[in-house]
């Protein structure tokens, strides 16, 4: 053999390996593909090194191009790499201008597809169609476990958006115009901020398939940073990412890849000007994006479809961590939707487990499940299946079919239970068919009041005009955002009512504009509000008197003022002690020790302001006596564990920590920093459960919560944030109307507005057994507690009124010293009558809810105390008393002690 016919021999022997290489990429995943290009195969003459393809020609020297090998399951992607291939073959000088023929086999059948490298996929031109079941290139193969009729991926015009901070990027130009070239369309951006606001605005409206990052420069664009946030933004999941690095980056670093694709990058991109190679890259990276989104929104129609079923329906890991439950399982069982993976073993067990757990694929036994707010577990039959996409379990379904009375019960709210003639699912299937319900098609319809909007609106399906008409009206209210607010009933009963309670009533329930900042109440003043000289061996000094005293703590006729003189002003801490510390054991429920206890409840009382006339810790002490005394009640004694009890205790002792004797109103006016800190959104409220803690975690020896485990302990704040939260009185009638609705149900045909018709409320306590209406009764323990002075015998109720009155008298003071709005002006110390201000406050905020509270625990004292105390204040009305002075008066006469007041000489007995 002759050089020359040797060194073709070699050539052939190359382009053969190379061809069988490059075949090979495309083999195995469902097709093969064979070139053809100018009819003769041989001409696609490759070689190759270890990183890419070469084509060796003849007449140039060889140069390097590198394959785009996509990894992408889908035909399109594979295509465009092929195509990319090409064109950067042919553009060494070859025609470019033929088609590239493209055999693709399926099925064992042949089909021949011609490309036009310069025109790409657009002219993507079918030739023979002896494929029955060919592919549509714009649509991904579906994964194997979504089933396939779910995953839709419609084709559409590619989108992408280039963030580059060069305005005149010839890498950000390069990609755009291969994206017009693809019929796409290309948007370029600046900046992070200019990303995050268009994606945020853009909605699902206009989310791109494609996000190309500059990442070459990060101090001008922080990729990675970007990449989390668009990550961190609503609908994006599905976005495929490109960072663009410089070629030095993988040189120094091959490791800083990663950095990207954890941030959330899907791909890091050397930077290219190469059109070709972007056209190829977008067309990869959009396909792979519609795929994605097609198996999210799969994913999410199933998970949608569990939670609507009133089976109970919870999906575990392959290590039997459950990741998914819907909402008849949380509904019946008392777990929350957002809980994060937990053992199914907390929650099941019986035979449906052991089979699941010993690797059967498909199996129907019973069930057991406990019921986190009910002793005893349930019984329920059971089908289970283990899922995997290859031979090893990825997923385990538990579908546990509830018996009829457990699903009612955990159907729904308890009046559409007891109304019961509406049947969900018909009339959602049914309902949403009609024209009048063709506008809520649109919304989402997980939140429960469009179901409740839905099934009044199917109601007026061929009903009475009359009936229709009313059902509007309740349709048009129920769409307000503002469903709890006062101002929704009433409205005009406190405006023709005594200006006083209008005055009083009104700066409750808003934040009103009020005004003022007062430095003799500022915040600040806390620690030095009175020295504790001794912070321990309190039990030792309860002796005599005070012994005996504490030992009718759990008496509604508690002698609350005077604890406040026996402990010289120190009540909380002593209250506290006997009863957190000895009749509720919070020691135990909170694994900590008796002197933490004590020195905690020290720290708290010093930060509640002596010079305070109502807001002092003698109020404090008051609420958590209130608490104590709930609590017994048979009704929260089955209902609350010892650290739901520790937390309504805890949360009465701090629920006013730090008071500036002023209301957040007059913060709010005052531009005070605690307004200015909490926005003048909850300012007060928000202060003291932030203290509280504050205080709590900042020094071990006050730490009550130190022993906690961490799911306990965020049990623990969750429940004393949400009960302090809960005494801001704006949203008295929110908290009251829900618990209402879900504890009492109307006889029909009463009133439109329940709370006040005449007829008798009836309680139903079936709701008791999920978790947020636990909340809603801890929630109205406390806010009963706080205003249970109206509720408390005659004697104390008319000293917390003199108290609470000369703190609004010193706040309206303030406001006209300090020339602000003022908040409350008919409490003026020389004009108002105080007890006008307690029948208005009476009438509008204590009897309603005392009357709800009452019957919920059996106290019918709470009411009848309320009444009597209401009837009082109108005779001393009729009888002209007006003023502190007057009420003073009265006060003596009725052979009631002086009232004391935090600056008085305290008696004592020690
Ligand atoms: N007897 C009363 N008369 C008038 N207002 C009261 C009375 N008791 C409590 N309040 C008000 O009700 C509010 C409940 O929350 P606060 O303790 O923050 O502040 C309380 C007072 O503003």
């Amino acid at each position: 053999m002759d050089k020359n016919s040797k060194n073709d021999q070699v050539k052939d022997d190359k382009q053969i390996g190379c061809w069988a290489k490059f075949k090979s990429l495309f083999e195995g995943r469902g097709f093969d593909l064979e070139f053809e290009y100018n009819n003769h195969r041989t001409a696609v003459a490759v070689g190759d090194n270890n990183d890419g393809y070469k084509k060796i020609d003849d007449r140039k020297s060889v140069e390097k191009r590198t394959v785009s090998e996509s990894s992408e399951n889908s035909l399109e992607g594979e295509l465009a790499g092929v195509i990319n291939f090409y064109e950067q073959f042919s553009s060494l000088g070859d025609d470019t201008k033929d088609d590239v023929d493209v055999w693709r086999r399926s099925s064992g059948v042949r089909n021949r597809v011609s490309i036009r490298p310069s025109a790409l996929l657009t002219n993507i031109i079918e030739e023979n169609g002896e494929c029955e079941d060919d592919v549509e290139l714009n649509r991904s193969p579906p994964p194997a476990n979504i089933p396939t009729a779910l995953i839709y991926s419609p084709p559409e015009p590619l989108e992408l958006l280039c963030v580059f901070p060069e305005r005149t990027s010839r890498v950000c130009a390069a990609a755009c115009s291969a994206v017009e070239r693809a019929g796409g369309e290309a948007r370029s951006l600046r900046c992070a901020r200019e990303t995050l606001d268009a994606l945020r605005r853009d909605n699902d409206t206009r989310v791109p398939h494609v996000i190309v990052v500059d990442a070459r420069q990060p101090q001008q664009l922080d990729a990675l940073l970007l990449a989390r946030a668009i990550r961190g933004t609503k609908n994006t999941q599905h976005v495929y990412l490109i960072a663009i690095v410089k070629k030095s980056a993988y040189l120094k670093d091959e490791f800083g890849v990663l950095a990207y694709l954890e941030a959330g990058f899907n791909r890091v991109m050397v930077e290219t000007v190469n059109t070709t190679a972007w056209c190829a890259e977008v067309l990869q990276a959009r396909s792979s994006a519609a795929c994605s989104r097609a198996q999210i929104a799969a994913t999410a129609a199933l998970a949608a479809a569990a939670d609507r079923c009133r089976d109970l329906v919870a999906i575990t890991d392959d290590q039997q961590r459950i990741l998914l439950t819907n909402k008849s399982w949380c509904r019946m069982l008392g777990w929350r939707l957002e809980e994060g993976p937990r053992p199914i073993h907390e929650a099941a067990g019986g035979e449906a487990l052991r089979l699941a757990t010993t690797g059967a694929r498909d199996w129907e036994a019973p069930v057991t499940l406990r019921r986190r707010a009910a002793p005893d577990p349930i019984m329920l039959p059971c089908r289970g299946a283990t899922i995997g996409l290859t031979k090893t379990t990825s997923h385990i379904v538990f579908v546990c079919e509830p018996s009829a009375g457990e699903g009612d019960r955990g159907r729904g709210s308890l009046h559409s239970i007891r109304r019961g003639s509406l049947d969900v699912r018909s009339v959602a299937s049914d309902g949403l068919r009609r024209t009048s319900l063709a506008k809520l098609q649109g919304l989402p319809l997980e939140a429960p009041i469009t179901k409740v909007i839905s099934l009044l609106s199917a109601a007026t399906e061929g009903a009475p005009p009359s009936t229709v008409a009313c059902i509007e009206r309740a349709v048009d209210m129920l769409r307000t955002s503002e469903l709890y607010s006062p101002q929704m009933r009433d409205e005009t009963k406190l405006r023709v009512e005594d200006p006083i309670a209008t005055d009083l009533i009104g700066a409750l329930l808003s934040q009103g504009n009020a005004n003022v900042l007062s430095s003799r109440r500022s915040s600040n003043d806390s620690t030095v509000v009175r020295s504790q000289t001794n912070r321990t061996n309190i039990k030792h000094k309860t002796t005599g008197q005070l012994r005996e005293l504490l030992d009718t703590a759990l008496s509604w006729d508690f002698e609350i003022f005077r604890l406040e003189d026996l402990t010289r002003g120190r009540p909380l801490a002593h209250l506290g002690l006997a009863l957190m510390g000895g009749r509720f054991d919070v020691c135990a429920a909170l694994e900590c020790d008796e002197r933490t206890l004590l020195h905690w409840l020290t720290v708290i009382e010093t930060n509640y302001h002596a010079v305070n006339t109502y807001h002092n810790s003698t109020h404090a002490a008051d609420v958590l006596q209130a608490v104590a005394y709930f609590l017994e009640k048979d009704r929260l004694k089955n209902l609350l564990e010892p650290v739901e009890a520790a937390a309504a205790l805890i949360s009465a002792a701090a629920h006013d920590i730090d008071h500036p004797g002023t209301s957040s109103a007059f913060l709010c006016n005052a531009r005070h920093p605690l307004a200015i800190l909490y926005n003048d959104v909850s300012v007060l409220e928000s202060h003291h459960a932030a203290l509280t803690f504050k205080l709590t975690l900042n020094d071990d020896r006050v730490n009550i919560f130190k022993n906690l485990d961490r799911d306990t302990y965020k049990t623990v704040r969750h429940h004393v944030i949400d009960m302090i939260l809960a005494t801001e009185m704006t949203k008295h009638f929110e908290h009251l109307a829900k618990f209402v609705n879900v504890f009492y149900a109307k006889s029909s045909g009463s009133k439109e507005d329940g709370m006040h018709t005449d007829e008798p409320l009836s309680l139903d306590t079936t709701a008791l057994s999920q978790p947020e209406n636990v909340l809603l009764v801890k929630r109205m323990m406390i806010k009963c507690a706080d205003v249970s002075n109206a509720s408390r015998p005659q004697k104390f109720a008319m000293e917390w009124a003199r108290r609470i009155a000369e703190e609004y008298f010193l706040q309206t003071d303030e406001e006209k010293a300090k020339d602000l709005p003022v908040v409350m002006p008919m409490f003026d110390r020389a004009t108002c009558s105080i007890p006008r201000s307690q029948i208005g406050f009476i009438d509008y905020i204590i009897i309603d809810m005392m009357e709800a509270w009452a019957a919920f625990i059996d106290m019918p004292e709470l009411v009848n105390h309320a009444r009597s105390n209401n009837q009082h204040w109108r005779e001393l009305d009729e009888a002209g008393v007006t003023t502190l002075a007057d009420v003073k008066r009265v006060q003596r006469q009725n052979a009631i002690q002086a009232p004391p007041t935090t600056t008085a000489e305290p008696t004592t007995e020690e």
